[in-house]
């Protein structure tokens, strides 16, 4: 059942077009026996917009990232994607539908090369059986051949042609959550989700990582939702926010909108009196 309506979306300050809603999350309620991870909270994703998920420590960020992605089903609430309600699904069947993530700890398989690490993010759009692969007929080799294609493409995007053979274990920390968008975009995503892209990382890493996020978003008008502690980054990245605190919602709008909130700057910005 339609449970919202495609609207006009909006126009950035800068000039970018902002689409309907892509996903809306309405009263989700996450619990872990006794804690209330998520307290009843609403918002919508826009198709095409950086969306931000901010808040202090334990605030419930990483817990509504799993929610989007599957890994968690909520107790209470609902998901509404491309118009539907989305019914519990595991995660796998969740990145069938479009979405793909990155992970606030590195999840790479260390001992395999960098190329052969991104080839993975193409799992879900490998449809060849196992015994068409076993003996390369037609439609496997087809499918390989454009696999490597789509893989190639996002390696020269990300500028990492000169490690694609690099073993993951042998690269600085910089390298390694770039080769983790890479194959997070090698599922060709709508909806990209990114949990702390930024953590740890050196002022160049973290230049080279936003400009890259953006022109993901700019030239495949990938939909991103991105947790991030950096303020800076946040402001500069995001066309809207949304601010947690202990499990509940409390902010939500433009970087200036949240950044002049009131309950916002007392609870996670943390301005003092004088
Ligand atoms: N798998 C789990 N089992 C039990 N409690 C959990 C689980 N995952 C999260 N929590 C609890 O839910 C609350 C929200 O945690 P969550 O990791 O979502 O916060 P966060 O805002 O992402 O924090 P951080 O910025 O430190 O990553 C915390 O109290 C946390 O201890």
């Amino acid at each position: 059942m339609l449970d919202t309506q495609p609207d006009e979306g909006y126009t950035t300050a800068d000039g970018r077009k902002i689409g309907g809603v892509a996903m809306e999350m309405k009263n989700i309620t996450l619990r872990f026996g006794g804690v209330v991870a998520i307290k009843d909270i609403s918002f919508d994703i826009r198709w095409g917009e950086v969306r931000a998920i901010i808040g202090p420590n334990g605030a419930g960020k990483s817990s509504m990232l799993n929610v989007i992605s599957g890994f968690y089903n909520p107790q209470e609430g609902e998901v509404i994607y491309k118009g539907y309600r989305r019914p519990r699904m595991r995660p796998y069947q969740v990145a069938r539908t479009g979405i793909a993530r990155t992970f606030q700890n590195i999840a790479l398989f260390e001992g395999m090369s960098v190329l052969d690490n991104i080839m993975t993010g193409r799992l879900n759009h490998m449809k060849a059986n196992i015994f068409q692969q076993a003996m390369w007929w037609g439609k496997a080799q087809k499918e390989e051949e454009e696999n490597r294609e789509k893989v190639e493409k996002v390696i020269d995007f990300l500028e990492i042609q000169h490690i694609r053979k690099t073993p993951v274990a042998r690269l600085p920390y910089g390298l390694k959550k770039r080769v983790e968008l890479a194959r997070a975009l090698a599922a060709e995503p709508s909806i990209l989700l990114l949990d702390e892209p930024m953590a740890g990382m050196n002022v160049e890493e973290k230049e080279d990582m936003c400009r890259f996020i953006l022109d993901v978003n700019d030239e495949f008008g990938t939909t991103i939702v991105l947790i991030e502690h950096d303020m800076g980054v946040v402001m500069d990245l995001s066309d809207r926010v949304v601010v947690m605190d202990y499990g509940k919602k409390i902010g939500d709008g433009t970087p200036d909108e949240v950044r002049n909130n009131e309950e916002v700057i007392k609870a996670y910005l943390g301005v003092t009196d004088d």
